[in-house]
């Protein structure tokens, strides 16, 4: 299993950086953040090679322990064994998840008003987490 930070009390406008290293070998890693594991406003999924998808990121929430309608995204800014900076916020409409050269936005279908729960799963290993 990977980083789960709990107990987070992060609002709109605030920042997550979560700093780390993509695996070489990397066949896929995610940032989740919500309220918790079956809560989630944003599962962040950029899969090299996994569930049949190549070089694409997957984005969907969790209601209650249900996925929802998955949203793939065109660009894919990352490369094996990369070192990235992710920052995450969000306001009452949407997530928005920057990278240096890339920039997602994800709806906030859930109308959550704070991010308690940050999970980092797969090939990636985390260097440092930021709250600004
Ligand atoms: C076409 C057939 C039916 O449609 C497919 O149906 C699958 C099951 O619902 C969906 O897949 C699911 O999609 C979900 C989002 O919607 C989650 O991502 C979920 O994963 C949850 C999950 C996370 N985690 C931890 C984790 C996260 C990242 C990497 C690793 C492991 C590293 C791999 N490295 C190795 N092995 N070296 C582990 N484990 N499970 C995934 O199973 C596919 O997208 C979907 N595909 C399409 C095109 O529709």
């Amino acid at each position: 299993k990977g980083l789960v930070v709990t107990q987070l009390d992060v609002e709109p406008g605030e920042c997550i950086k979560v700093k780390g290293k993509i695996q070489s070998d990397a066949k896929g890693f995610a940032v989740n953040v919500g309220k918790d594991s079956s809560t989630l406003m944003l599962h962040f999924n950029p899969r090299f090679d996994c569930h049949g998808d190549v070089n694409t990121i997957v984005c969907n929430s969790k209601e209650d322990g249900v996925w929802g309608e998955e949203d793939r995204k065109a660009d894919f800014p990352f490369q094996h064994g990369d070192k990235i900076e992710i920052c995450i916020s969000f306001d009452e409409a949407e997530a928005t998840v920057k990278l240096p050269e890339a920039e997602f936005k994800f709806p906030n279908r859930l109308g959550m008003e704070k991010i308690e729960y940050l999970a980092v799963e797969g090939d990636f290993k985390v260097k440092a987490i930021k709250f600004s």
